[in-house]
């Protein structure tokens, strides 16, 4: 068995009477990007402040690169890469600027540091010359990125790397995560949405009110959620012929007809509606993205609630 680059046992977080993080296990191996969602206040950001030895958990333990998180963090920060939610580098400096003090840090070799750094820019097209302050917001999480990746860890935990970058960026950065996987690098990917992680993670692990309520393959949890389509027919006769045949798919539920407009949601496997649309005159077929609220209502039912 692979030793996992970053393991959580049993780890708690409280804050007075509140449970941020609760009984937690969790791992992230080799040559693996695991997502890691969760609503707002689900216990994200604590579990990776935890993970990366910046607060102390209330019992249970984190070990990131066979090293205790807590007791043992600026020892395993050597080859871990961290992009924080919000923005920790100098305002007033230079990309590059920011990257030499990480650097130094680290005490990372200066020249491949550098190269890495050159070239994950020219790949982001980020601006290193410029003070911090004067990039907008998409252009200073690039920088934030190349601050996390420039000395080739072997650990890169991100939280919410793609927000605010353009899609052409999202596209290259999902490029770099796959070569980090490659490289047998592991990769924590933290966000709220299900479509940010869907294409890069091997497994999504799903936290809600600090408790890890699924950790699936990506595939295995796409397959059991609810798929939302919105079909525009060629007149309401037709919208008419296929609501006639819907009760006959078991897995289509929450129906809405307006016209020669139908929406309706399916749950798993799509193959049979697919089929049955195919013999009616379809005009425009949408299939909004998959929320991770879709997600909760097939594996929980709407009135899931963990409590504290
Ligand atoms: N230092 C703190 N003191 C008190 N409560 C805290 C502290 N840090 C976090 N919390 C609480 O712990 C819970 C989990 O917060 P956390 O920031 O980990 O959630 P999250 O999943 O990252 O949310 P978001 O997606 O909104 O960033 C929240 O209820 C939050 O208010």
């Amino acid at each position: 068995m692979t030793t996992p680059l970053a393991q959580a046992r049993g780890l708690t977080k409280r804050f007075g009477a509140l449970t941020a993080v609760d009984e937690l296990d969790l791992d992230v191996g080799p040559g693996e990007v695991l997502g890691f969602l969760g609503p707002n206040g689900a216990g994200k950001t604590t579990t990776v402040r935890l993970l990366l030895g910046l607060a102390r958990p209330t019992s249970g333990a984190a070990t990131v690169l066979g090293c205790d998180a807590w007791s043992q963090a600026p020892l395993a920060h050597q080859d871990v890469g961290f992009l924080p939610a919000e923005f920790a580098l100098h305002p007033r400096l230079t990309g590059w600027a920011n990257l030499e003090h990480l650097r130094r840090l680290r005490a990372t070799a200066a020249e491949a540091h550098r190269a890495r750094a050159r070239e994950l820019a020219e790949r982001l097209d980020a601006d290193l010359n410029r003070p911090l302050r004067t990039l907008s917001s998409g252009n200073r999480r690039k920088i934030g990125i190349i601050a996390a990746l420039a000395h080739s860890p072997r650990l890169a935990v991100l939280d919410e790397p793609i927000s605010g970058l353009d899609p052409l960026v999202q596209k290259e950065f999902h490029a770099i995560v796959d070569e980090l996987r490659s490289s047998g690098a592991g990769v924590l990917l933290s966000s709220h949405t299900l479509p940010e992680v869907e294409r890069i993670a091997d497994r999504v692990a799903i936290m809600r009110a600090g408790r890890l309520v699924a950790c699936e393959r990506t595939d295995v949890l796409l397959g059991k959620a609810v798929h939302r389509f919105d079909v525009t027919f060629a007149d309401d006769a037709e919208a008419v012929s296929f609501l006639r045949r819907c009760p006959s798919l078991t897995a289509v539920s929450r129906v809405e007809h307006d016209g020669a407009v139908v929406r309706f949601a399916v749950e798993g496997a799509v193959t049979d509606v697919v089929t049955t649309l195919g013999a009616h005159r379809v005009l425009t077929l949408r299939t909004p993205e998959t929320e991770l609220e879709d997600v909760f209502l097939r594996y929980y039912g709407p009135a899931t609630e963990v409590a504290r």
